[in-house]
């Protein structure tokens, strides 16, 4: 008589290593759940771009928003945000973002080498990604910076307007990540800001955007 197969016990979570999460677009500056650690940093091999669309968190079914998504790119690096999640929280944030990144956003996951940006860092540091890969439904693939723009103008959702989706990226990159020039990230700031020059950037935080932003919280300066 065959035993009983027991399935592999699992350890409890307090006795699971930590999982790091790597964020490169809204989760950058919205994570929502709750980690322990996070340090700016990238991954190699991938470009982020605007290519996918979005018609629930940052637009609609009559006006779908776009939102960043990862392209492969051996000469190329994507920075952001990576999350260390812990004991309990690693069940509630990989089931939070399973349902905003996967079920929601047509997202896949996948496994990539993040490298931290202190100087003193060690190895690399393997992370799960969120990337939405051109057989998702709501995958819309190239446009000019051009036409990204005027998209994302007229694009809100239930998280909020995609303007601000853009904006704070790309405030995350120049305070962040100053030395990295992030060309289709900065363009689409740029093309959008030249339609609504009130956007202009300046020092102060999103909010003195009157009506667009009032939903938001001030965009943190330090990343603690
Ligand atoms: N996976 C990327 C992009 C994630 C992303 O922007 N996903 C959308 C789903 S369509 C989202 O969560 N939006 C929430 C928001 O816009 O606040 C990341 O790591 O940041």
């Amino acid at each position: 008589m065959k035993l009983l197969e027991l399935p592999p016990q699992v350890p409890p979570a307090s006795q699971q290593p930590p999982v790091w999460i790597f964020g490169y677009g809204s989760l950058v500056w919205r994570p929502d759940f709750e980690f322990s650690a996070r340090k700016v940093g990238f991954i190699r091999g991938y470009t982020r771009r605007f290519w996918q669309g979005d018609t629930f968190h940052r637009g609609s079914e009559k006006a779908p928003g776009r939102v960043a998504t990862l392209l492969e790119d051996y000469e190329a690096c994507t920075w952001g945000v990576a999350y260390q999640v812990c004991g309990e929280q690693i069940a509630a944030s990989l089931q939070y973002l399973n349902m905003r990144e996967a079920v929601l956003g047509g997202y896949d996951t996948k496994l990539v080498k993040f490298h931290p940006l202190e100087k003193d860092a060690d190895e690399p540091i393997l992370a799960l990604v969120y990337i939405a890969t051109p057989q998702n439904p709501s995958y819309l693939g190239p446009a000019s910076e051009e036409d990204i723009a005027a998209q994302i103008i007229v694009s809100s959702g239930r998280a909020g307007h995609n303007m601000e989706y853009l904006l704070r990226l790309a405030d995350f990159m120049r305070y962040f990540c100053p030395q990295v020039e992030d060309e289709h990230l900065f363009s689409i700031e740029e093309a959008i800001v030249s339609i609504l020059p009130c956007l202009c950037h300046k020092e102060e935080s999103l909010e003195e955007v009157p009506g667009l932003l009032s939903r938001t919280k001030a965009f943190p300066r330090t990343l603690a």
